[in-house]
Order: C-alpha cells, then sequence, then structure tokens
C-alpha cells in the first residue's frame, strides 16, 4: 500500500512557515507582503479557486487587492488595470486568473505584467528562463512547484530517476517536465497523440499526471513503488452531493494506490500547494522588493 501525501497537512506547515515571515517583515519594515487578484468575468470554478486564495491571504496576514472585472472588458483596458498594479509599490505580487475570456489573448496580457510581480510564473520570458540550462526565473509556477515540494518533502528522490508526465499544458505539464529536468530526471511526456502511453507510464519511478481526465490512468498502469502526483481536478457528476458533483483526480486513486510507493489523493493533494506555491512567490517577492529598497 502506498504512502498517501497529505497535500493539507503540507500546506498547513509551509503556511504557517510563510506568516511567520511575514510577521517578521511587518516587524521590521512595517509593510506587509501584497498580492493582486484578477478575476475576469463569472465563472463559477474561477470564483471558487479565487475566493480561496483571497482567504488564504488573509489567513496569513498578505493583503491582497481585489480586483473584479466585468466578462466584456475589453483587452485594452485589462492591460490599464495590469500597469496600475505593476505601478502600485503595494503590490509584491499580480494573478490574472485563467481561462480570460475568449475575445482576450492571455499571453499578451501575461506578458504585460511586471517580471517582478510574476508570481503565477507565466510570463513568457519567465517561462523561457526555465527552459533554459543554468538560468533561473525570477518565480516558479505554482503548480509544477507544488509537484516537486511534494516530492521533496516526501523524501521521493528525483536526480536519475525515470519521470514521465502525463499532458503538456503550458501552466502545468510542460513547466513541471522542465522542472523535473532541472532536477536532473529522466524526462518524458506523454500526451494525447502518444500511442499506447500506458506503456511509457509502466516504466516511470515519478508519474506527474496533468492531462485533465478522470480517472485515465489505471492502477495496472503504475510502477511497483513509483511515486505518483495526480494534478487532476475533474469535477464529475454526483447526484449524492448537496453540489451534485465531486472532484476526481486524472489517477484511478483505489486501484493505483495498491501499487504505488507515494500517492497525492484529489481532493486533498496538490491543489492546496498550488494555493501555497502562490503565498510562497509572493512572499519572496515581497521580500526582494522590501529588502531592495531599504
Ligand atoms: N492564473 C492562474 N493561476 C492558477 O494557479 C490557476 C488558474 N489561473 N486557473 C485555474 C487553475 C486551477 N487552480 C487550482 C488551485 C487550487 C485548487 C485546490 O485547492 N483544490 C482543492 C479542492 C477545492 C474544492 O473542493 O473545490 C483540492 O484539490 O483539494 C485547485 C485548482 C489554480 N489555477
Amino acid at each position: 500500500m502506498a504512502t498517501v501525501i497529505d497535500g493539507k497537512v503540507v500546506a498547513q506547515t509551509i503556511r504557517s512557515e510563510i506568516a511567520d515571515e511575514v510577521r517578521l517583515l511587518a516587524q521590521k519594515y512595517g509593510k506587509v507582503p501584497g498580492l493582486a487578484v484578477v478575476i475576469v468575468g463569472s465563472r463559477k470554478d474561477s470564483q471558487s479557486y479565487v475566493g480561496m486564495k483571497r482567504k488564504a491571504c488573509a489567513e496569513l496576514g498578505i493583503k491582497s487587492f481585489d480586483v473584479d472585472l466585468p466578462e466584456q472588458i475589453s483587452q485594452a483596458e485589462l492591460i490599464k488595470q495590469v500597469h496600475e498594479l505593476n505601478d502600485n509599490t503595494d503590490v509584491h505580487g499580480i494573478l490574472v486568473q485563467l481561462p480570460l475570456p475568449k475575445h482576450i489573448n492571455e499571453e499578451k496580457v501575461l506578458s504585460e505584467i511586471s517580471l517582478e510581480k510574476d508570481v503565477d510564473g507565466f510570463h513568457p520570458l519567465n517561462i523561457g528562463k526555465l527552459a533554459m540550462k543554468g538560468r533561473d526565473p525570477l518565480f516558479l509556477p505554482c503548480t509544477p512547484k507544488a509537484c516537486l515540494e511534494l516530492l521533496q518533502r516526501s523524501g521521493v528522490t528525483i536526480k536519475g530517476k525515470k519521470a514521465v508526465v502525463v499532458g503538456r499544458s503550458n501552466i502545468v505539464g510542460l513547466p513541471a517536465s522542465l522542472l523535473l529536468l532541472k532536477a536532473d530526471a529522466t524526462v518524458t511526456i506523454v500526451h494525447s497523440h502518444t500511442s499506447q502511453p500506458e506503456n511509457i507510464i509502466r516504466e516511470a519511478d515519478i508519474v506527474i499526471a496533468a492531462a485533465g481526465q478522470p480517472k485515465m490512468i489505471k492502477g495496472s498502469w503504475i510502477k511497483p513503488g513509483a511515486a505518483v502526483i495526480d494534478v487532476g481536478t475533474n469535477a464529475v457528476d454526483d447526484p449524492t452531493r448537496k453540489s451534485g458533483y465531486r472532484l476526481v483526480g486524472d489517477v484511478d486513486f483505489e486501484e493505483a494506490s495498491k501499487t504505488a510507493g507515494w500517492i497525492t489523493p484529489v481532493p486533498g493533494g496538490v491543489g492546496p500547494m498550488t494555493v501555497t506555491m502562490l503565498l510562497k512567490n509572493t512572499l519572496e517577492g515581497a521580500k526582494r522588493y522590501i529588502e531592495q529598497s531599504n
């Protein structure tokens, strides 16, 4: 039976470390970290994620600057808002919740965020630096950073191991593969055009599942003793729930937990750690800024 990695517990430990550092900054400089959380439109899932981020800020003494914009906002107006946040010296991190409405070019908007405030790590230049050997971005993207942190804190060796990432999105799969590569794993990416992904996944010492397909990874695909990090947060219908749905991962947890050495659950695995890494990036951004200007 696998060790179930409790993301909530790890997240709570790191959050209390962050809260301590926030208090120190306040004592020393009379300043607290500030995070702007920008949401465009009223998608239910986005509102719920943004709500969790704002609540977590409040709990840690980080000031959140809430910017709620209408679905119909023009790209130019959104960029103007981003520029105002770039200029606001109390804001140390800027998060623009994705996805943005279809009439807005996400990459263009993200590239307008000041590099020093790009706490999501989605600015094209930060992604470029992540891809370069011997270079490091100012901020690592939160979900990939959460995956690595969970592996490291669980005592899983990465160096020299075979890692397979399932999915190649800009915000999870691709950057997660780059981070594993930086940590000296041998990395393979499987995606929707890979034939028989199960044969590749069976070789993996580390599996990062970020395909967005509920329970697509079966227990029989997991190498005995492997570490399995499940990034999937798929809502599936569940009439027995008040909400009408429940969250399931990309991995069949019941089966895979019999074979794996370590596994993260959904919910309660990567999700709470993603939010925590955002808070950690915000703290680091604030420290860089405050200590530089003193
Ligand atoms: N600019 C931007 N940055 C992001 O980091 C970003 C984004 N846009 N758009 C959407 C995705 C998704 N995402 C999640 C964060 C936390 C949980 C999380 O905490 N999930 C809980 C469950 C929450 C629940 O019960 O609904 C868990 O897995 O235990 C999940 C997903 C961040 N994203």
